[in-house]
């Protein structure tokens, strides 16, 4: 286990966590639902410890400490085989908690990093030998300041040579303005959250419809069908054995891991950043699993195949 500073609920090193703040859910339950073997959590992060990596300077939250160790141990309590770690919004283009995880996951993790417009070659490389393989751009407001879209641009050709894609987050409503620079990137993309819809919406309606569209006029792109418990209003929450949570998320999840099996990923998105209203159990987050991939078919391709092929080819 982790030193006492960076313990679950603590922030080491100087720093104060974010008003609200809610801590991860200690002591998950075991799933019900068996993973198959191989499984990928392919969105989780890690925070700090602030002590050991602190947290940017221009960071929008200060989160409670989550380390490797810890999401290590949620791995292999939940039955994943592997981890994605996708580079959290507080620690901005400072990578080094993201490559200290990689390199302690001995092969079992990939990384998808955030840099800026003068990253040079050799850091990339650096970053690649880590395990990265991607890079994220964020438009998500509340989150990060804004990079102009010709930094963005620059960024595409430098990674594109080492075979990387590019993960894109945003909300549903910024989709419209977004839709050619985001269609006119080269490389594979990854979509995170299926683009975080609006889902008092209708899933057949025009909002979710361009999503769709976005994804059947692309090949490249893929999404992770994650986080229903930041997209769900109505609930109920994954949380003192729900087996049915986060019902009005189901219908959009399931339509986008029918029509497109094999660009679907899915991951817990542990510790769960910013949510204010509750913490999930990330055991009852696996049992949702099988509520979206409905057949051993689809879960095999969603949670091994395709993060395999995109992560670890
Ligand atoms: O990098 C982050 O800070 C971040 C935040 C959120 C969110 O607040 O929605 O979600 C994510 O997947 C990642």
């Amino acid at each position: 286990m982790p030193d006492t500073a960076s313990a679950h609920g603590g922030t080491s090193g100087g720093f104060t966590k974010t008003e609200g703040w809610l801590d991860w859910y200690d002591g998950p339950t075991s799933p019900t639902f068996r993973l198959p073997e191989g499984a990928v959590d392919a969105h989780c992060h890690v925070f700090g410890p602030g002590e050991r990596f602190p947290y940017a300077p221009e960071r929008k939250y200060t989160p409670c400490d989550a380390s490797a160790e810890q999401l290590f141990a949620l791995r292999d309590h939940l039955g994943f085989t592997r981890n994605v770690i996708v580079q959290a919004t507080c620690h901005g283009a400072d990578n080094r908690a993201l490559v200290d995880a990689l390199q302690r996951s001995e092969g079992r993790a990939r990384g998808v990093a955030t840099v800026r417009r003068d990253v040079t070659d050799h850091e990339l490389a650096d970053l690649h030998a880590a395990g990265v393989r991607g890079v994220r751009f964020n438009f998500v407001k509340r989150l990060v300041d804004r990079v102009p879209i010709d930094s963005l641009e620059e960024i595409v050709a430098k990674i594109a040579p080492l075979g990387w894609h590019v993960v894109i987050y945003f909300e549903a409503a910024d989709l419209p303005e977004l839709y050619d620079f985001f269609s006119g990137i080269p490389t594979d993309i990854v979509v995170d959250h299926m683009g975080r819809p609006d889902v008092t919406k209708d899933p057949d309606g025009p909002e979710f419809g361009l999503f769709l569209r976005f994804m059947r006029e692309n090949p490249r792109v893929w999404t992770k069908v994650t986080c229903p418990e930041r997209l769900s209003v109505t609930g109920p929450r994954a949380l003192d054995g729900e087996q049915q949570a986060y019902v009005d998320v189901v219908p959009f999840a399931r339509r986008v891991v029918e029509e497109f099996p094999d660009r679907v990923l899915w991951g817990t998105d542990w510790p769960h950043p910013n949510l204010t209203d509750h913490m999930p159990d990330d055991g009852l987050m696996v049992d949702y699993i099988p509520r979206i991939a409905t057949t051993p078919e689809l879960q095999r391709k969603m949670l091994v195949d395709n993060p395999s092929r995109l992560y670890w080819a």
